[in-house]
């Protein structure tokens, strides 16, 4: 190997405003990566305040605290040694910018303002931070006076500017700036950057992490060098869960991969690259040609390079700077590899070697995300546990196992020494500090309750199906029937009004069928706040739970949900799941957990149990809402994704379904739909906090903001359908099915 380094990336499970904790995570990750022999460290975006802070990045507290606990880590002795880098919101005349801080020995080398800013979905950097459009371009910085104090220095470089060591060349690209089609990469590559970092804040999505590799690979294929990838992991106090992953590629392969999903709140990971490589994977002409254009960057002068002196490896020396190099032969020489092993080599020590990146599938996905975000809610809000309304069918089971999958996870942490897993855990159950849980089943049976809120509207299938699944899982399980507080109610109007409502099949009109089941879903509301609340005390325990809901994405899309029902719960882990998504979940649990039981919900029809069943009718979900879970995902996506209005998604659904459905049954679905959403838009004003998982989430708090009083028979749009539908002919061959 001809010049070999040692660098370093992390996830750290950061959190908004905790200062402590993200000051002691990074410490801890810059102390990982140093033991590990890296010469460089990367950390995730705004890791000081926690990357979630939204509005409190416009307070002048969260720009103070965060440069107090950069002078903590400027000043401790322990951080010496390594170029690190980490994140922090700044003010540079008097105008805030989401920086990246690159230090050495105590000493500001650079900071690096980002310049292009994600303000799409869930993301509104613009709301708080200005960027940085000044391409190529730098100021000196005045430094606050507390670190003055402590570095020494008056000014620093603040600006698009590189870093260069005495062996190579450095250049921040701030998370979203890769995701933009000329990312900063392009350039910097070819004005001779090998080492790129990126610090992110980057949330999970489903089949998201595809996109990710992909830009990375292709940024180093293309470019050539090496890059860092460091991302934010775990719940910072808000619906989305950032996913971690940290990884290492070079030259279009990925050398070294962390997990996505984890309840370790720093992980680090190394590798140790050639830079001779890089330079070799750039020694083509054409791209020669394009690195001398004048007009690259700075009419052809390049970045400014910020000088340190200081050299991450060692041409062709093994003594001395070994450290750094066993963690690239560990999986060469087994992993007891020591430095004197390393000396003794009399050959050439192996970089670290391309791997196959690990992806979940979507359903390993939705068991290991929402599970770590809830793990990461329980130990933050300092509750006790969890509280669901378990109704037999898939939502509130899908919910259910996700619990389960945490319980899976804790014990697993534990039984791998996880200290703070054990701390939190053993706080939570209010257990000794010897106290290891064996199984999950025994972590279920102190923190979560499941509760069966029967009518004579129920089932005993269902009854049944959700007092298995509660013991299978180890929940403690309550079961009660409800008939006498509905009675009571439904007395009290009589009496009041003097009319008696009825059902539908009873004879009842749509208005008395519809009051009739929305006072059973939000009596199940009370009694569940009720329990929840007061279940501990009656078990001899201490504080209060919180209570899950399980409304899909597919419902919320719709509005097929009653409005303060069990569906406005504390959070919901499935409520940007679609129903499809979840049944594929539960396939999977069925054989991954060993949960038998869970056939038997999959092979249900899915069902209300709000009206009363005759031989005649069963309440089912997809008649009630006159379209299939299947065709609300498409529409789902059609709508936010594809960013279709009514007209436009009829357009793309006559080509799609066209071969079976006519025109004129398209425009009524599609009809159909924008009817129902518009008319419940209301409903997602109230819509429980849920985990963030779709792209086609109709979330108005945060991801989909719409209006939500619409023209809900949107007169001018349909008409314009109708226009199209009589002059397209029908491809159908007169086919009628739905
Ligand atoms: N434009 C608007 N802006 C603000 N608020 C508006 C509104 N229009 C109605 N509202 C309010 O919303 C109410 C109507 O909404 P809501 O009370 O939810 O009632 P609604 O949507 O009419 O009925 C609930 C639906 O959920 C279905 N469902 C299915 C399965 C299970 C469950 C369950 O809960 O377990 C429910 C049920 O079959 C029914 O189709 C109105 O009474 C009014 O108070
Ligand atoms: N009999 C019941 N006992 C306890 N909770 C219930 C019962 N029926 C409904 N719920 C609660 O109300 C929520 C909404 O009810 P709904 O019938 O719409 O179910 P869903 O959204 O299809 O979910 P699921 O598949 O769990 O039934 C359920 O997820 C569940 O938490
Ligand atoms: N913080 C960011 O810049 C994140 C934006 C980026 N599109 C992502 O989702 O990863």
């Amino acid at each position: 190997m001809g010049h070999p380094v040692t660098l370093a990336t992390c996830s750290l499970n950061q959190w908004a405003l905790d200062f402590n904790g993200n000051r002691d995570r990074i410490l801890e990750s810059i102390k990982q990566a140093k033991e590990a022999g890296a010469k460089l460290r990367v950390g995730p975006e705004l890791e000081i305040p926690g990357y979630g802070c939204f509005d409190h990045f416009l307070e002048g507290d969260t720009v103070l605290h965060s440069w107090q606990v950069l002078c903590e880590i400027l000043s401790n002795k322990d951080t010496f040694g390594l170029l690190i880098d980490v994140g922090m919101p700044i003010l540079h005349r008097s105008t805030l910018y989401n920086c990246r801080v690159i230090i050495l020995d105590g000493k500001i080398v650079l900071i690096r303002p980002k310049m292009w800013l994600a303000n799409d979905g869930n993301y509104r950097e613009l709301r708080y931070f200005s960027p940085w459009t000044r391409r190529g371009q730098w100021d000196d910085f005045a430094l606050p006076r507390m670190v003055r104090e402590i570095s020494g220095q008056q000014s620093v470089p603040f600006g698009d500017a590189v870093v260069s060591t005495k062996d190579t060349v450095i250049g921040v690209e701030l998370c979203e700036e890769l995701f933009t089609p000329n990312s900063p990469h392009i350039a910097m590559g070819l004005d001779g950057v090998e080492i790129f970092i990126n610090p992110s804040g980057s949330h999970h999505e489903l089949r998201k992490l595809h996109r990710r590799v992909d830009l990375i690979r292709e940024a180093t294929l293309k470019a050539g060098g090496v890059y860092l990838y460091a991302n934010q992991q775990g719940c910072d106090g808000d619906r989305l869960y950032y996913d971690g992953c940290p990884l290492i590629a070079s030259n279009g392969d990925v050398v070294a991969q962390g997990t996505q999903f984890s309840l370790d709140d720093v992980q680090v990971i190394t590798a140790t690259i050639d830079l001779d490589d890089v330079r070799a994977a750039r020694s083509s002409k054409s791209r020669g040609m394009q690195a001398v254009q004048s007009d690259l960057i700075n009419n052809g002068k390049g970045f400014h390079r910020v000088s340190v002196d200081f050299e991450l490896g060692r041409r062709e020396e093994w003594g001395g700077e070994l450290g750094g190099l066993i963690n690239g032969v560990k999986d060469v020489l087994g992993s007891k590899t020591t430095v004197t092993d390393v000396q003794n080599l009399s050959h050439p020590l192996p970089a670290s070697r391309p791997l196959e990146v690990q992806y979940n599938t979507p359903e390993e996905e939705i068991a290991l995300g929402p599970a770590c975000w809830l793990w990461d809610y329980l130990r933050r809000s300092r509750t006790q546990g969890y509280f669901i309304p378990l109704s037999g069918g898939i939502d509130s089971c899908a919910t259910s196992v996700i619990v389960h999958s945490m319980c899976r996870l804790v014990v697993k942490a534990c039984k791998q020494g996880n200290q703070q897993v054990l701390e939190d855990v053993r706080r939570i159950c209010a257990k000794p500090s010897e106290w290891i849980p064996e199984s999950p089943q025994e972590v279920a049976s102190h923190l979560f309750v499941t509760c069966y809120m029967g009518t004579e509207n129920s089932s005993t299938e269902t009854r049944q199906r959700a007092k298995d699944l509660a013991e299978a899982i180890g929940a403690y399980h309550i079961d009660l029937n409800m008939d006498i507080i509905i009675r009571a109610i439904v007395t009290l109007f009589s009496m009041v009004t003097n009319k008696q409502p009825r059902f539908k099949v009873h004879g009842g009109s749509a208005a008395e069928n519809l009051a009739l089941q929305n006072i059973q879903a939000r009596l199940r509301m009370l009694l569940a706040y009720m329990f929840a609340q007061l279940v501990p005390w009656v078990r001899g325990m201490v504080g209060g739970l919180l209570v899950l809901g399980s409304a899909n994405v597919d419902e919320s899309l719709r509005g097929y949900l009653t409005k303060y029902d069990c569906s406005s719960a504390d959070i919901n882990p499935i409520g940007g799941i679609s129903k499809t998504d979840l049944k594929r979940f539960i396939a999977y649990a069925e054989d991954a957990f060993e949960l038998p039981i869970l056939h038997d919900f999959l092979t249900a029809t899915p069902t209300a149990e709000l009206e009363p069943i005759t031989k005649e009718y069963v309440q089912s979900d997809e008649v009630d809402m006159g379209m299939t879970y299947d065709e609300l995902s498409i529409f789902g996506r059609l709508r936010k994704v594809e960013k279709c209005g009514p007209y436009s998604m009829f357009c793309k659904l006559v080509h799609e379904w066209g071969d079976r459905l006519s025109p004129e049954q398209i425009a009524e679905k599609v009809k159909k739909f924008f009817f129902e959403y518009a008319r419940n838009r209301h409903k997602m004003t109230t819509l429980t906090p849920s985990y963030h998982a779709e792209s086609y989430s109709p979330d108005d708090n945060r991801f989909d903001l719409r209006p939500f009083l619409y023209p809900s028979r949107f007169p001018y749009q349909f008409a314009k359908i109708d226009e199209l539908v009589a002059r397209i002919p029908d491809r159908s061959g007169g086919n009628k099915k739905g």
